[in-house]
């Protein structure tokens, strides 16, 4: 019988502060961030002088608490606002999943059209973006006052910058705009319109990944108000004086090090603290060890590979399926052999098939993802060269016919494979 809920003891006594996702929890200070804060500071300070926010470019790798840090800096503005009856509204964009202008101004008018009518404005539909940009316009004159409009994930747009390219030069009476784009991305910040970069790129601001000693002092704070008997001596809120009853002594170095030897993302760090907690708390021992954090990496890996593969191609997913198959029949995973057993199995389902070499390039597409392994070598003398194909160390085939036996195109095919 599963267990029910409300009896359990738990290791947590704030469990949300384990959540890495920004509109979660905020933290309220980024002390590894404070050179960076500065400048974000010395760009909205004008609005304290009755001035206009200047425009800011945020640029740096995932996870090094760009979000969060713009968000601090525009709500330590705003409470001074509210305490100096400053008219000051702050937009916050996400434009993930707008891949054009078009939408990230569908997405301003809506938040802005809130700001006087409260929740549950829709986004308009039907109109040209020109008309878009003078609904913003006309918006942010009714508004009034300042407002800062941030741009999160702005690489979104691509190649389409029409949108940063008309907010950098609007000028609207009498409102004062500010605007900061957030990316991860060098190029689209590279290939930005010439006008554009020397507006938003003026204040550039670069957060450089963490290492491992910043991501431990992050995970000791987040860890210390996440967690029960778990406390700071002497007043210095650094990894180094960190007392816990609850987590071992490696966990934190551990969970630290994985991620800074990977992209110093504090995000990934967190998750895995929170996850290893978790499993920890779900096995009722009261302490979270290192084997923990490492159940927890393997966890958040198969995961994260799950959505890999359910993203795919149905041809992607079918030459995946020719791989798990002659990996359970032990035979040879040799491009001719693949192929072959290919047009077998789409003979099974309504598809197209693709010739050879088109079928080989859907397998290297698979390489290059890391899901499949690619060998090349001799086929023997005079015969060539020959490709084989293998499941890549850490992909469990099992996981893969798991993952896809529900998939409306290939799902039919798992069933083959698995019989
Ligand atoms: N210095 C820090 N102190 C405390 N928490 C931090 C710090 N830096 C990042 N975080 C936390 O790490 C997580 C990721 O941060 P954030 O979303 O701000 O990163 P980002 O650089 O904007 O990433 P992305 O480009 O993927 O959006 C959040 O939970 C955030 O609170």
């Amino acid at each position: 019988m599963s267990q029910g809920f409300g009896n359990e003891d738990t290791i947590y006594q704030d469990v949300d502060v384990l959540e890495a996702d920004v509109g979660k929890y905020k933290p309220s200070e980024l002390p590894e961030r404070e050179d960076e804060l500065d400048k974000l500071h010395m760009a909205l300070r004008p609005v304290t002088m009755d001035g206009s926010p200047r425009d800011v470019l945020v640029y740096g790798p995932t996870g090094q608490g760009k979000t969060a840090g713009v968000q601090l800096k525009a709500d330590q503005l705003q409470e001074w606002a509210d305490e100096n009856d400053h008219q000051l509204e702050v937009v916050h964009i996400p434009c993930k999943g707008a891949d054009k202008s078009y939408h990230v101004l569908t997405r301003l008018v809506k938040e802005l059209r809130e700001i006087r009518k409260g929740q549950g404005v829709d986004e308009p539909s039907g109109y040209q973006r020109k008309q878009l940009f003078e609904m913003v316009l006309d918006e942010l004159e009714t508004i009034g006052g300042t407002v800062i409009i941030i741009l999160d994930e702005i690489d979104a747009i691509g190649e389409d910058d029409y949108v940063l390219y008309e907010l950098s030069r609007a000028n609207p009476d009498p409102v004062k705009i500010g605007l900061i784009g957030i990316t991860n991305d060098l190029q689209f910040r590279n290939n930005l319109d010439a006008d554009v970069r020397s507006s938003l790129g003026q204040r550039e601001i670069t957060f450089n990944p963490y290492n491992s000693n910043h991501l431990k002092n992050i995970l000791a704070r987040r860890a210390v108000q996440a967690l029960r008997d778990t406390y700071f001596e002497d007043g210095h809120e650094d990894f180094t004086h960190l007392q816990s009853d609850v987590l071992n002594g490696g966990t934190i170095p551990l969970a630290a090090s994985m991620a800074a030897q990977e992209t110093g993302d504090a995000r990934q760090a967190i998750e895995l603290l929170s996850y290893a907690c978790d499993l920890a708390d779900d096995e009722g021992i009261g302490t979270v060890a290192e084997r923990h954090v490492r159940a927890a990496k393997e966890e958040i890996e198969k995961e994260a590979l799950i959505d890999t593969i359910g993203a795919e191609t149905t041809q992607r997913k079918i030459a995946l399926l020719t791989v798990v198959s002659a990996e359970l029949n032990d035979s040879i995973g040799e491009t001719t052999n693949l192929h072959r057993l290919y047009l077998d199995l789409c003979g099974y389902i309504d598809t197209n098939t693709l010739k050879q070499h088109t079928f080989r390039e859907k397998l290297n597409d698979l390489a290059h993802s890391n899901i499949l392994a690619k060998d090349r070598h001799g086929r023997g003398r005079g015969q060539g060269m020959s490709n084989t194909y293998s499941l890549a160390g850490d992909v469990d085939p099992q996981s893969i016919l798991d993952t896809l036996e529900d998939d409306s195109r290939v799902g039919d095919i798992v069933d083959i494979v698995r019989s």
